[in-house]
């Protein structure tokens, strides 16, 4: 019965059901929705991702919750005015991720919620922990003692709270002591507010009907539901107890949707081979929270205009029919390409490319490179010290690939529609034995130009990747996030913002690219930009390529181009083992 009740908490349905009640409890107070989650997510962090927050979170009508939210939502109102005010003083906001924290004024603000810091938010969900903690020690006693009274092998004297098997300790709330230590003076600003609200809903919902609303715990009908749910998760391949250690993207994955990896097919049936997962190596399963796509979307504030009109005559070609590759004129998809088309008719990219990529690779040519015209406005340097911005070191000139798109008169099987038809290699996620984590290969001989697959992603702006890296640093995760950026085409603008400059971002929600290990020079696929929808190359696809003949069970490989040196990167680089015998990244 105990297994099975902490099985349920940890069930993610559940979190994704107590989500959706807290999200609309809240609703009732007039709270947003965004609100909410991001308070959730703070307690969540200040609960150590344990799941007990939820026993917090739902008493009291949400008490906890209507209080923090309230905090944050001061706490952002705060955050806007100052943001307002520093646009007024400056024309760019500060990026310096460690400085924008220290200078953070603390200016009291009148007539407001009081706010608190994430460190008093932590103290008190400590004390709170600590007194379930010493309750459960005391109940444990007392069981004990109880049990040791009926059975004394059973006596577990001194061993301290029972450990469960996803090595986090078990622990047992007394709800009175809980109450106790959370209670507030009455002049609770939050609980005055939330019963006042309370009160004008009273006409509409009594409380019975809106604690029915909010919590559904004694509803029979939703705990039948979530014992589905649960046995559902139960089946190999589920990720039953993997929320147990959570993250705070676990509840905007809750909230998005369900990572469960199929081990037959990684994509879901998304891609039109499936992609098996195998583990020969260790017990380690996919992670939890990278949701597979197989199309980029924006994540939030990256503007990508895929208009119709905004292809003109001359980037589309309405008059061909079927496969452009075998007209007997060269329509104007070509021109893009120097007048001749990318691909070859058996559908791989054509030599040149490779020979040109192969040829930069080696330093026999040289690397053709963009500055950025003001010099010091580079994405890519002025991040890394605001005060005084490194120039711009050059981008590196991409020969775009140019497919037929949506204004083109051909079919879907034209030529010159190759990676916009997706993947169709057979390939396998699998565990490498040499310490890289999971790795992709090839189950067939592929021959060189072999598109493989595209880098899918979130689209992020540069402000956005970095307050992600940021968040990632500040919570001390030691993670890396895996952002490709989108500058093929930084150097021809001018004082590009980092609102405006794009990556993608695979971390989270991504295709099988994802799973890309780096090789130090000699790896195998090479990345190109390639112009499908958006002719203004702000937005385009990042597609792989073979570079030689892999052969049926190679590890496919990418030379990710990282500065194992670069001290000033905020995330260390991990130390490489891809085996290369020009690996610049080896740990010493
Ligand atoms: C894009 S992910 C690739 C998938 C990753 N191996 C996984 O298990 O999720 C990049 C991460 O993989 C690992 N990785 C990739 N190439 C590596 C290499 N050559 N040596 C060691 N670790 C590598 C690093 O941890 C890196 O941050």
């Amino acid at each position: 019965m105990a297994d099975e009740a902490d099985a349920l908490a940890m069930a993610p349905g559940d979190v994704r059901e107590r989500t959706e009640k807290a999200v609309e409890a809240m609703g009732f107070l007039g709270l947003e929705r965004d609100l909410v989650i991001k308070t959730l997510k703070r307690l969540h962090k200040a609960f150590e991702y344990s799941q007990s927050m939820w026993d917090h979170v739902e008493m009291e009508n949400y008490r906890m919750l209507a209080d923090e939210a309230l905090n944050l939502q001061t706490k952002l109102e705060k955050k806007r005015e100052r943001a307002t005010a520093d646009d007024d003083a400056s024309e760019r906001p500060s990026r310096n991720v460690n400085r924008a924290q220290s200078s953070f004024p603390s200016t009291p603000r009148v007539n407001s919620y009081p706010e608190r810091s994430a460190a008093a938010l932590k103290a008190l969900a400590s004390n709170i922990i600590q007194k379930e903690e010493e309750a459960g020690r005391k109940k444990m006693q007392s069981d004990r003692k109880v049990s040791a009274q009926k059975d004394p092998s059973l006596s577990l004297s001194g061993r301290g709270p029972t450990p469960r098997t996803d090595g986090r300790a078990v622990r047992i709330i007394d709800p009175s002591e809980v109450t106790a230590a959370r209670r507030r003076p009455d002049n609770n600003i939050a609980h005055k507010k939330f019963k006042q609200r309370k009160e004008e809903f009273k006409p509409q919902i009594s409380p019975p009907a809106l604690r029915a609303q909010v919590s559904g715990s004694h509803d029979i009908r939703k705990k039948r539901q979530r014992l589905v749910a649960l046995r559902e998760l139960n089946e190999p391949g589920g990720e039953a107890g993997e929320v147990a250690h959570g993250s705070d993207h676990d509840i905007d994955r809750y909230v998005k949707g369900q990572c469960r990896h199929d081990d037959k097919d990684l994509s879901r049936g998304f891609e039109a081979i499936p992609i098996p997962i195998v583990n020969h190596i260790n017990s380690e399963t996919l992670p939890s929270s990278f949701f597979y796509i197989d199309k980029s979307r924006p994540y939030e504030k990256a503007f990508v205009n895929l208009a119709i009109s905004r292809i003109g005559d001359d980037d589309c070609c309405p008059n061909c029919h079927n496969d452009c590759l075998s007209a007997p004129y060269l329509c104007a998809c070509a021109r893009e390409t120097g007048g001749e088309f990318a691909y070859t008719s058996d559908g791989c990219l054509h030599r040149r490319y490779i020979d040109q990529f192969l040829r930069i690779k080696k330093g026999l040519s040289a690397e053709r490179k963009h500055y950025c015209e003001s010099g010091f406005h580079c994405p890519h340097e002025r991040h890394k010290n605001e005060e005084n911005p490194t120039s711009c070191k050059g981008h590196p000139v991409r020969d775009f690939l140019k497919e037929c798109s949506s204004k083109c008169g051909c079919s879907k099987q034209c030529g010159n529609r190759v990676v916009q038809r997706g993947i169709s290699r057979k390939l396998e996620v699998y565990m490498t034995p040499e310490g890289k984590g999971w790795g992709i290969r090839t189950l067939e001989d592929l021959p060189a130009g072999a598109f493989v697959f595209e880098y899918v992603g979130e689209i992020l702006t540069n402000t956005e990747m970095w307050e992600r890296n940021n968040e990632i640093i500040r919570n001390g995760e030691g993670r890396h996030t895996y952002p490709v950026a989108l500058d093929g085409d930084w150097g021809s603008e001018a004082n590009l913002k980092d609102e405006e400059a794009l990556c993608l971002d695979a971390t989270y929600f991504g295709n099988v690219a994802r799973f890309l290990n780096h090789r130090c020079l000699d790896a195998n696929l090479m990345e190109m930009p390639v112009e499908i929808e958006s002719p203004d190359r702000h937005y385009y696809h990042v597609a792989f390529f073979t570079n030689r003949h892999v052969k049926a069970k190679e590890e496919l490989t990418w030379d990710y181009g990282i500065d194992f040196g670069d001290e000033e990167h905020p995330i260390p680089a991990f130390p490489c083992c891809c085996g290369s015998e020009y690996c610049r990244g080896k740990m010493a």
